[in-house]
């Protein structure tokens, strides 16, 4: 019997299984030590929704996305990318792979010494390939920049913008290689709430712009409940329940409830 707490009414995942999968984790361990920090995770992100990944500091939420992008390696498990399996893949060809996600870190992690264009123009360069039938790379940046209302930045220093701006910075730059999953790690961390608002305004802009899926890792209860098609709570390793925030917020469990108050 599934240990998984599924809140499965109205319209959480309604239709999910008729959409393309575009990941799908299952059940992934990952031990250090005798610490299990995942025990069987399993998790499937659909094409076009945003799917929020909630669990507590230490939970293993920052494990979970290292292994999807490939950064660590699972003990057990699967992770299909575009049904792809990665463990399966040579190098090259998770390069490629990795070239269809795109990551915006916590901290924004822009390369200070850069300008923001150069800043875009990097991962334009490391995948120089994929995108050598596109417009032309100035192009590229604007359009990218533009989508997050900042073309006006372009010459800038990374110190010269504020943090808020610096997110849409990187937000600009995860978009640049026209990715068809995101993955937003604390989109809103350390954000004042009217700029976390910009941002995931913004979040649910570039959605529909791109057509891309989101994979939203937060504590943030808010963008949460404005972001969310669906979510998964991880809790003791595992994706412990799961459904849109209006069921979660609503459950007796105490674990669940934890979550919301
Ligand atoms: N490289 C590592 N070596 C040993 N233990 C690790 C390593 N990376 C993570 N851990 C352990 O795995 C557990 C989960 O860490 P992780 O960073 O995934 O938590 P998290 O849910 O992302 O927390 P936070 O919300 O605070 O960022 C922790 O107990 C951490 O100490």
């Amino acid at each position: 019997m599934s240990r998984v707490k599924e809140f499965n009414t109205e319209n959480s995942t309604a239709g999910a299984e008729t959409r393309e999968c575009v990941l799908e984790i299952k059940d992934l361990r990952k031990s250090f030590g005798t610490n299990k920090v995942l025990n069987g995770f399993n998790m499937n992100l659909y094409q076009g929704e945003s799917l929020v990944v909630m669990g507590k500091s230490g939970s293993g939420k920052s494990v979970m996305i290292k292994c999807v992008v490939g950064l660590m390696e699972a003990d057990r498990g699967s992770i299909k990318i575009l049904g792809k399996e990665l463990t399966h893949l040579e190098r090259a060809a998770l390069d490629q792979l990795r070239a269809e996600i795109g990551f915006l870190f916590q901290g924004s992690a822009l390369y200070d010494s850069m300008t923001v264009r150069e800043n875009l123009e990097f991962p334009l360069r490391r995948h120089a390939a994929r995108m050598k039938n596109d417009a032309d790379t100035e192009t590229l940046v604007l359009e990218a920049l533009e989508s997050v209302k900042l073309a006006h930045t372009v010459d800038l220093m990374p110190n010269e913008l504020s943090g808020g701006m610096k997110r849409r910075v990187a937000l600009a730059r995860a978009l640049i290689l026209k990715p068809k999953i995101i993955l937003y790690d604390e989109p809103t961390s350390g954000l004042d709430p009217i700029t976390s608002k910009e941002i995931i305004n913004l979040m649910q802009e570039v959605q529909q712009k791109y057509n891309t899926s989101s994979l939203i890792i937060t504590h943030d209860v808010d963008c949460a409940r404005v972001i969310s098609d669906r979510m998964v709570l991880l809790v003791d390793g595992i994706n412990y329940a799961e459904g849109n925030f209006k069921e979660l917020s609503q459950s007796v469990d105490p674990k669940v409830r934890a979550f919301f108050k």
